[in-house]
């Protein structure tokens, strides 16, 4: 398998296949169970909105496909700093059902100077999670845009027991971007390897796939990628992996559903 390949087998393992639209319905979250059972593998996990995680459970468990994760959203996009609120939803998409909670970062508090309560917030859906889910903590990072900004908000998030940091939502104007993997990577590097990364938003082919997964393992080695450590958040990446590795594209796939 050459390297490009290699990248691309990769990121589909570590991929969280998403959707997060307005639009979604039944079907297209049916479609994308289908999608994440992928011919050349299982994705680790799909991410959708709370109220589909039910019906996702449930066509995964009909496809056998039960090692494929949950993730839902809250406190999602806006990341405000309410921490009743993220709390309350987090709550919410765990008696749903959710395996993996990404909770959006109130990255503008921080922007304003408030550093105290993105900690607290992320502590309080911290302790609603343990040993229920994984907390994935989405800084927005395109938003925050200083290096110095993104550096204290991975930081913070990772002090208050992140078990991910995540760059974006997926829903501003810039999304994922190199520059700002580094930072958080480097951040996770020094302040806890166990923390994983999640690059989100933005992420389109298997060649981008590539550039991500070679910087984390510059920065923090071979052996500490996995899906454990490592994940994608990406709504239309899939297609151009599987093409990458000699399959159909997932559109003709899926039009049965
Ligand atoms: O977390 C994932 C993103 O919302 C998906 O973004 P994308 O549609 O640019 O792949």
């Amino acid at each position: 398998m050459n390297d490009l390949k290699h990248a691309a087998q990769q990121a589909i393992n570590f991929m969280d296949l998403t959707s997060l639209n307005t639009n979604d319905s039944a079907e297209k979250i049916i479609a994308l169970c289908h999608q994440a059972s992928s011919v050349a593998g299982h994705t680790a996990a799909i991410c959708i909105y709370p109220k589909f995680i039910g019906l996702a459970r449930q066509t995964l468990t009909q496809l056998g496909a039960n090692d494929i994760k949950i993730a839902t959203v809250t406190n999602f996009p806006a990341g405000d700093a309410d921490i009743e609120l993220a709390v309350k939803e987090t709550v919410a998409a765990i008696e749903a059902g959710a395996d993996e909670v990404d909770v959006v970062f109130p990255y503008r508090a921080l922007m304003g100077g408030d550093e105290q309560i993105g900690f607290d917030l992320v502590k309080g859906c911290k302790a609603i999670c343990n040993n229920k889910a994984i907390l994935k903590v989405i800084i927005e990072s395109g938003e925050l845009n200083q290096p110095a900004l993104i550096k204290k908000a991975s930081e913070i998030a990772i002090a208050a027991g992140a078990d991910f940091i995540k760059t974006s939502t997926g829903k501003v104007a810039i999304n994922a971007t190199l520059d700002a993997a580094k930072i958080m990577l480097e951040a996770i590097k020094e302040h806890n390897p166990k923390c994983g990364f999640k690059a989100a938003g933005g992420v389109k082919d298997a060649t981008q796939a590539a550039q991500y997964l070679q910087l984390a393992t510059r920065i923090l080695g071979d052996e500490w990628l996995s899906q454990n450590t490592f994940r994608f958040g990406a709504s239309s990446l899939l297609n151009n992996l599987l093409v990458t590795l000699g399959h159909d594209e997932i559109s003709s796939q899926s039009s049965q559903y």
